[in-house]
C-alpha cells in the first residue's frame, strides 16, 4: 500500500513530515471568518474520509488508487450560516489501527465528529460501536456526532441497508445520512448541518428555541431532492 501523507501535528505546530502542500494550506487559511470550529473525520481505513473532505473542500473526487492517510491532516473551509462566516477546521484522521494513539490526542479539541462507514463493507459498519466507545472515552462530553454511510453511489455492492444505518444512529441518538464522495450526494449537507448546529450552540440565547439538527437534515434532504443549494 502506498502512503498518502506523512503529516502529524501537535497543538504547538508541526511535529514531523511537514510538507510544502500543508504549509501552502496554512497560508491560505486567512480568509475572513466570525467563528471557528474543529471537526474531525473518523472511521475505518478506506471508508472515504479523505474523499468526503476533498469533495466538500474542493468539489472534486479523488478516484484511482487508494492511498492511506498517515497520522492526521487538516483542511479549512469557511461557510456562511445566517450571515455568519463559520470556519470549519477539518481534521482528517488515519483509519488504520496503528495510528490510533496519535489521533486520540486530537479528540478532545474537536467540537464535532463525522463518523463514517462504507455501505459496501460490513466490518466498517460493525466497527462503528467501537468507534463510538472511543469517542465517549476521549472526546468532549457535548461533542456533536454525525454518522455517515459513505459510497452510496455503489448500489450494486451495498451490504448495509439505509435502514440499518438509520437504526444504529437512532440507538445512539445521532443524526444520520448516506453520502457519496464520488457523486457529492449529501456531502455539503453534512458539513453545513454541523456548522449550523455549532453556530447555534455558540450563539444560543436563553429565550431562543434550540436548533434541531435532525429536523434540519430531514428538511434539507427533501429540498435537495427537488432543488439545489443549501440555506
Ligand atoms: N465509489 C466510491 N468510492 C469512494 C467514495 N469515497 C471514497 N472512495 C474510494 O475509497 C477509497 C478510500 O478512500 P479514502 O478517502 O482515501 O479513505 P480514508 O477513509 O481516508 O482512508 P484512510 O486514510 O486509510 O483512513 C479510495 O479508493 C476512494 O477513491 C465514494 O463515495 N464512492
Amino acid at each position: 500500500m502506498s502512503i498518502k501523507k506523512a503529516t502529524i501535528f501537535t497543538e504547538n505546530g508541526f511535529k514531523n513530515g511537514t510538507s510544502r502542500n500543508v504549509l501552502e494550506r496554512c497560508a491560505s487559511v486567512n480568509e475572513y471568518f466570525d467563528i471557528a470550529f474543529k471537526v474531525m473525520l473518523l472511521g475505518d481505513s478506506a471508508v472515504g474520509k479523505t474523499c468526503v473532505l476533498v469533495r466538500f473542500k474542493d468539489g472534486a473526487f479523488l478516484g484511482g488508487n487508494f492511498i492511506a492517510t498517515v497520522g492526521i491532516d487538516f483542511r479549512n473551509k469557511v461557510v456562511t450560516v445566517d450571515n455568519t462566516k463559520v470556519k470549519l477546521q477539518m481534521w482528517d484522521t488515519a483509519g488504520q489501527e496503528r495510528f490510533r494513539s496519535v489521533t486520540h490526542a486530537y479528540y478532545r479539541d474537536a467540537q464535532a465528529l463525522l463518523l463514517l462507514y462504507d455501505i459496501t463493507r460490513k466490518s466498517s459498519f460493525d466497527n462503528i460501536r467501537a468507534w463510538l466507545t472511543e469517542i465517549y472515552e476521549y472526546a468532549q462530553k457535548d461533542v456533536v456526532i454525525m454518522l455517515l454511510g459513505n459510497k452510496s453511489d455503489m448500489a450494486a455492492e451495498r451490504v448495509i441497508t439505509y435502514e440499518e444505518g438509520q437504526k444504529l444512529a437512532k440507538q445512539y441518538g445521532v443524526p444520520f445520512m448516506e453520502t457519496s464522495a464520488k457523486t457529492g450526494v449529501n456531502v455539503e449537507l453534512a458539513f453545513h448541518a454541523i456548522a449550523r448546529e455549532l453556530k447555534h450552540r455558540s450563539a444560543q440565547q436563553p429565550h431562543e428555541p434550540k436548533f434541531k439538527i435532525h429536523d434540519y437534515i430531514e428538511s434539507q434532504k427533501q429540498k435537495s431532492s427537488c432543488c439545489s443549494g443549501l440555506m
